[in-house]
This record gives C-alpha cells, structure tokens and sequence, in this order.
C-alpha cells in the first residue's frame, strides 16, 4: 500500500517526502526495521523512540512517523502527527485489512477475571460454532494455532497481525483481554468492539494510572469504543462501584447489560453452590430461571461465567445452548487450580492473585470449601505497585490459618525488601516468611494435613520466576505437584515400615 494512501486515516497529517512509498508493515522498534516498514517513534518512559529514527532509517525503513516535523534537509518520507501512539494503531489496522471488522469482537477489561472471562466466552464461541480466537495473558489462539504472549493485550501493529491471522485461519469471533495499559496506550485503536465487558475495579497497577480514577478513565476507553458502535453491547458487573459508575454513564445506550448477584441485575445469579469440583447457582433472566454448573470453584467464577454467558447472549449464541455448555468451561490454567488427585486427603490449588481483592476472592473461595485449616503461600512482584503490597498481606490473613509470605517475581528488587513491604500489612502474627519459594510451598505442603486447604497465590500459570531480569525456569503447578507426590510416597513409605515394624514386633511375641 501506498505511504500517501495509509496515511489518509489519519487526522491531519502532515506528511513531506516521497509518498508514493510502497508500505508493507507499521513497526515501533528500530531494531526490527527493514524494507517496507515505516517506523513510529514513541514516546517511552525509559528512552524516546525518536532518538532510533536514525538508526531506523540506516536499517532501511521506508517511512517515519513522528510527533516532531523532518529534519529541513532530507527526502525521508516523514508523517508528522499530533500522537504517534494513536497514529500507530490507525495505520497498523489499515495495513492488516482492519481484520476486526471480520470479527464479532468480546472484549473483556477489569482487574481481575478478564483471563478467565475470556476463556469461557472463547469456549461459548467456538461450542456455538462460531470459530473463536483468544487473546490474552495466558495464550494468544489464532484460531487452533497457538502462541505465547508478549502482553495480556500487545502492541497495535503485533494485535491487528494476530486478528488478520484468525481471519485467514476461517474465525469469525475473538474474545479478547483489554488491559488498562493497552488502553491507555491506544494498543486497541481503531479496533471494532462488538461487546465490551467491565468485571470489577479494585486496586492494582498504580504505578502507571497514578490513582484510580486515572485507572477507570482507562478501563471506560474500550466503552467508549462499543459506544460508537452502532451494534455495540455494554456488559456490566453492577455489583461493582465502578461498574455502577459506568452503568449511570451508559445508562440510555440501548446495547446495555448489567450482570451480577444483585437484585436489579439484567443476568443474575441466585443459590450460589460451592463444592470441592464446581458451582451451581440459578441463573435469573428476564423472569426465567435455569440451572447452571461451572466446573470452576469460588463466588468470583459465577461472576466470571455470568460475564461470558451475558456477553456470548449478546453476540447471538442461543442462551440455553450457553448455560449447558458451561458444563464443559475449559480450567483455566493456574486459576484457582487443583493439582491433588480428587481423593486425596487435603488439597492445593494453584491461583494468579496478584491484587489485595484478587488474594480475597481467592481465599474466600477457598474457604467457602469448609477446609479444616487454609495454608497460604503468596508473595508480591518487584517493579510493579509497591502500594498494594501490605494490602496484599493483609488480605492474605483475612481468610487464611497460617500465611507463609514468599517472594514472587523480584524483577529488578530485592526480595527482602519486597517482603518487608507487604509484612507491613499482617495484622496478627501467624504469619512465615520464607525467601526461597520452592521452600514456602514444600513447607506448606509438609505441613498440610486431611482436610486443610493449601493456596498458592500470585503466578498461576507462569512458567517461570524472574529474578534480576532473567527467567529462571518455575511453575508453582509443577513444583506443588512434585512435593504432593513425594508426600505422598513418604507417607507411604511410614506407613510400610511401620507395618513392617509391627510384623517383626508381632513375630517376635
Ligand atoms: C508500561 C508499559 O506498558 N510499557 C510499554 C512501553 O514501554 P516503554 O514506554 O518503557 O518503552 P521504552 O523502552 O521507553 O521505548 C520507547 C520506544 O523506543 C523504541 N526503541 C527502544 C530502543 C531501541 O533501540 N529502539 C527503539 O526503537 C521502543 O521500541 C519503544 O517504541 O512501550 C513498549 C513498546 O511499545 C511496551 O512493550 C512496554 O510494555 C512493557 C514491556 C510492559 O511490561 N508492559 C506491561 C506493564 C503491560 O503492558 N501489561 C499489560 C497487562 C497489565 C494487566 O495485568 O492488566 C499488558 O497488556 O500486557
Ligand atoms: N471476577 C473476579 N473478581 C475478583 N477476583 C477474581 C475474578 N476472577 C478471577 N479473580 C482472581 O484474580 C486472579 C486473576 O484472574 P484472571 O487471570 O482471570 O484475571 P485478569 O484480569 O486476567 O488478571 P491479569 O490482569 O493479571 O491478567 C484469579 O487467579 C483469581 O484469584
Ligand atoms: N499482569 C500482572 C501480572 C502480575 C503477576 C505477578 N506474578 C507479578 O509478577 O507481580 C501485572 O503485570 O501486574
Ligand atoms: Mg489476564
């Protein structure tokens, strides 16, 4: 495509150079530069991206877009524009073929549950034949084909090469993560929402929003951009503040839907019970009551089911046919996961809460499965909201027996520190501290007996650990796994020499 024509999206650009330059990609780093691509220098919080124009153009893009005007001298094809964040989502839309507009798009935003409100609005989707992609933390699903992420929600020109993949691989859907950073930094622009999704808003990523009406004005973005939809439906949790606040906002758009638990609900859920291998609740719409049974655990995932269920309604998927597929919900990995065999006589379960309302969700589904005692292993990551940190233990105590405070992903940061941190938030003093995190669950595992509750909260399905930037191979599931067995073959083991003990003893007599 030509640079004269892409450009025309744009609003007033002001464009010098050859512009009948032939366009195929829209990069952000010049380290990827080549023939073809033009090259959007942003504007980042550790370095300027129009510092590497130079380097971008000696790598050989074909064209620059930038918030500063051209050098005087020069016949670089030169796009000035007010916000190249923006401008950047606009053009890599227009060079992927804007594939959303092949797409229903459900896209899910709120600090927690948006991976696994994705997850089941992608098994909705596809059981109503309607081919669905998936984007988000835990894998990026092209349509069968799938791939590692690089962001919950990535960068424009990485989103919109991902939707044009699900179009060529026959989608029709894609349910999708809108991260509050992506949002913010108009990763998803120019994107048709078909539906949008609020779950909740509690604390967590203030060190980018600064406070959280800065972190709602983001998350009301991807509203914003259902809004202009002329076929776009607004998918709200009402039992949330925020969600309240959106609701008030939205309040004549016609595409509005309200979930939750309470009584003025559009979609509600009613009996909510809570068993070892899933929930049952009534679901209430529209003066009709049916039952539903999720394989997921916790009140949070009859929030989450209720999302996906309202939301795939709102795309056109037979309600009733969604309900009884909710039997068959995937378990998404390292949410609130069991990884101890079904008769085994306490179990541990494996979660991502990294937030103080996601390790309260978490520990109170926990609870609500009657455990005799319920062991605790969390820690809280380097280089992100040091805020949330005590807030954190804190709710970590509120539910549990024993804490056992770890570290999780340092980056950057001294574990000590990083603990010292959210220790400031125990209140009582049942709590542990061990560094070494294989340690603190060995040590919560050893300590387990029949009946109680392990969780082991805040890296889910993460791979690894990341300590001083490098990823050192780590998987809570894996690890927990491992020590249940070896527990368990220990125990075995007593138990047999015991035995044998007592023979002997008995043959002496
Ligand atoms: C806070 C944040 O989101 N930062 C994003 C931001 O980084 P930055 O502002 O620090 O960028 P920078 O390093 O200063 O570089 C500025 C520009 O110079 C360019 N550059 C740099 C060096 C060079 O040699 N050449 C060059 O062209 C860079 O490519 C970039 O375009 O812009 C980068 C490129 O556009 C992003 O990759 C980066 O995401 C980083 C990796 C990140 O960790 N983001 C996380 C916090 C994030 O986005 N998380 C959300 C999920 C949050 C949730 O759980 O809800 C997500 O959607 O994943
Ligand atoms: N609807 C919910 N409300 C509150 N807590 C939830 C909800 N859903 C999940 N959680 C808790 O938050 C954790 C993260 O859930 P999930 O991965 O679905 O959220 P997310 O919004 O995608 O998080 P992230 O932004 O980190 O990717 C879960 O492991 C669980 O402990
Ligand atoms: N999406 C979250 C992931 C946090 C996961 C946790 N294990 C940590 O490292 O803090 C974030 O970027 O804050
Ligand atoms: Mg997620």
């Amino acid at each position: 495509m030509k640079l004269r024509d892409l450009i025309a999206v744009l609003d007033r650009p002001v464009a010098s150079g050859i512009l009948d330059t032939e366009i195929t990609s829209v990069i952000y780093d010049s380290r990827k530069a080549g023939p073809g691509a033009v090259f959007v220098a942003l504007r980042g919080e550790k370095v300027d991206g129009h510092d590497f124009i130079e380097k971008a153009l000696k790598a050989g893009a074909s064209a620059i877009v930038a918030e500063t005007a051209p050098p005087a001298e020069g016949s670089t094809p030169w796009v000035h524009v007010r916000d190249s964040r923006f401008a950047m989502g606009e053009l890599a839309r227009v060079v992927s073929g804007d594939p959303a507009k092949q797409l229903l798009v459900g896209a899910i935003t709120g600090t927690n549950g948006k991976t696994t409100t994705a997850f089941l609005l992608h098994h909705l989707l596809n059981h109503a034949h309607l081919r669905c992609g998936l984007l988000g933390t835990v894998v990026y699903d092209v349509g069968g084909e799938l791939k590692t992420p690089t962001h919950t929600t990535p960068e424009a020109p990485e989103l919109q090469g991902l939707l044009k993949q699900m179009v060529d691989n026959g989608c029709r859907a894609v349910a999708m993560e809108a991260s509050s950073h992506a949002l913010e930094l108009h990763r998803m622009s120019g994107v048709k929402v078909d539906a949008a999704v609020f779950t909740n808003l509690t604390q967590d990523h203030l060190d980018f929003h600064g406070t959280m009406e800065d972190y709602f004005i983001a998350k009301m973005k991807l509203f914003d951009m259902a809004a202009a939809n002329p076929k776009g439906k607004l998918i709200v949790n009402s039992d949330d503040v925020w969600g309240r606040r959106l609701v008030d906002k939205f309040k004549n758009h016609e595409g509005l839907v309200t979930y939750g638990l309470g009584a003025n609900s559009t979609y509600r859920a009613v009996n909510p019970r809570y068993e070892l291998t899933g929930t049952t609740f009534e679901l209430e719409f529209k003066g009709r009551s049916l039952l539903a049974r999720i394989p997921l655990i916790g009140q949070f995932n009859v929030y989450n089911s209720l999302a996906a269920l309202a939301t795939a309604h709102a795309l056109g998927c037979n309600f009733r046919d969604s309900v009884k597929a909710m039997q068959q919900a995937p378990q998404v990995p390292g949410r609130m996961e069991r990884v101890t065999p079904d008769n085994h006589g306490f179990h541990v379960f494996v979660d991502y809460a990294h937030t103080p309302d996601g390790v309260l969700n978490a520990l109170a589904s926990a609870r609500g499965l009657k455990p005799q005692r319920l062991i605790t292993v969390f820690g809280c990551g380097g280089n992100r909201d040091r805020i949330k940190r005590p807030l954190m233990a804190r709710a970590a105590e509120e539910y549990s027996d024993v804490c056992i405070l770890t570290s999780d992903n340092p980056r950057m940061e001294d574990p000590q520190l990083i603990m010292q941190d959210a220790q400031k938030g125990f209140a009582k003093t049942s709590h542990v501290l061990i560094e070494d995190r294989e340690e603190a669950i060995h040590t919560a595992i050893k300590g387990a007996k029949a009946g109680d509750i392990v969780v082991i909260a805040g890296k889910g399905h993460e791979p690894y650990q990341d300590i001083m930037g490098v990823k050192h191979p780590f998987d809570d599931r894996k690890i927990a796994k491992r020590l249940v067995e070896r527990e368990i073959r220990i125990k075995g083991e007593k138990r047999l020499e015991a035995r044998e003990l007592r023979d002997q003893r008995d043959g002496l007599r």
